[in-house]
């Protein structure tokens, strides 16, 4: 029942969590995860945003150690290895995972910590901490979707199907999160992720 977790070597129960809160944030790729993040980031940003772990190449603008740390696959590999790595998963074809003691480090100075991840993690994530406030971020429908990840223009046709193809199981599994908010309108979207991180953060 208690899953046991090391924080700089100390070992701590964590079937609930000792100071912080967790959030992790999952949808679709392309629902818009990442823009509603950035926004939330810039009008609360004494929320932690955890930077993943990933083996996809980066993409035009991105920077290591800002959207992501960019590993080779065999780095990745260590990680999983090491245990250093909160959760992680394989998506269209790259590796992605949170790493661990960062996160927990900020759980622990009582900071509300936010995981944008896919849904595989996410599951991952809720069961090690069933405490978790679990938000999962719906497209208005699948055209949509397809739309915003061609309008974005970041990933080849071929992603994208992999990406779109992933999606409809991914929508499927939408009732298993504690709510679900559709990111239609973006700022009816944004306020409701507001408001249901302050709901379970308080005043982070
Ligand atoms: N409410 C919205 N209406 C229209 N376009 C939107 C809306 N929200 C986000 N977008 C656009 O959709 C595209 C995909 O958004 P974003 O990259 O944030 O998705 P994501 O869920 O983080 O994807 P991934 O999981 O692949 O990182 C972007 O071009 C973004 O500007
Ligand atoms: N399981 C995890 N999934 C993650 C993590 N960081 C990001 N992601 C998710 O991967 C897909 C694809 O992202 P992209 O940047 O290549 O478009 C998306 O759903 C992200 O939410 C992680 O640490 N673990």
């Amino acid at each position: 029942m208690t899953p046991v977790l090391s924080i700089q070597g100390s070992a701590t129960s964590l079937n609930c969590l000792p100071e912080g809160k967790l959030i992790v944030l999952t949808g679709p790729s392309g629902v818009g995860k990442g823009t509603l993040v950035r926004a939330l980031l810039q009008r609360h940003p004494e929320l932690y945003f955890s930077i993943s772990v990933t083996t996809r190449a980066p993409r035009p603008g991105e920077i290591h150690g800002k959207q992501y740390y960019f590993v080779s696959r065999s780095e990745f590999q260590q990680m999983i290895e090491q245990n250093k790595l909160l959760e992680w998963a394989e998506f269209a074809g790259n590796y992605y995972g949170t790493p661990r003691d960062t996160v927990l480090e900020q759980i622990s100075k009582g900071k509300c910590v936010l995981l944008e991840i896919e849904l595989e993690g996410a599951r991952q994530i809720c069961q090690s901490f069933p405490d978790a406030k679990r938000i999962f971020i719906m497209p208005p429908s699948l055209a949509e979707l397809e739309q915003r990840l061609r309008g974005r223009g970041q990933d080849s046709p071929e992603a994208i199907a992999r990406r779109l193809q992933r999606a409809k199981d991914e929508i499927s599994a939408a009732s298993e999160f504690d709510i679900q908010i559709v990111n239609d309108d973006f700022d009816t979207a944004l306020d409701a992720i507001a408001s249901a991180v302050f709901s379970f953060c308080g005043s982070a």
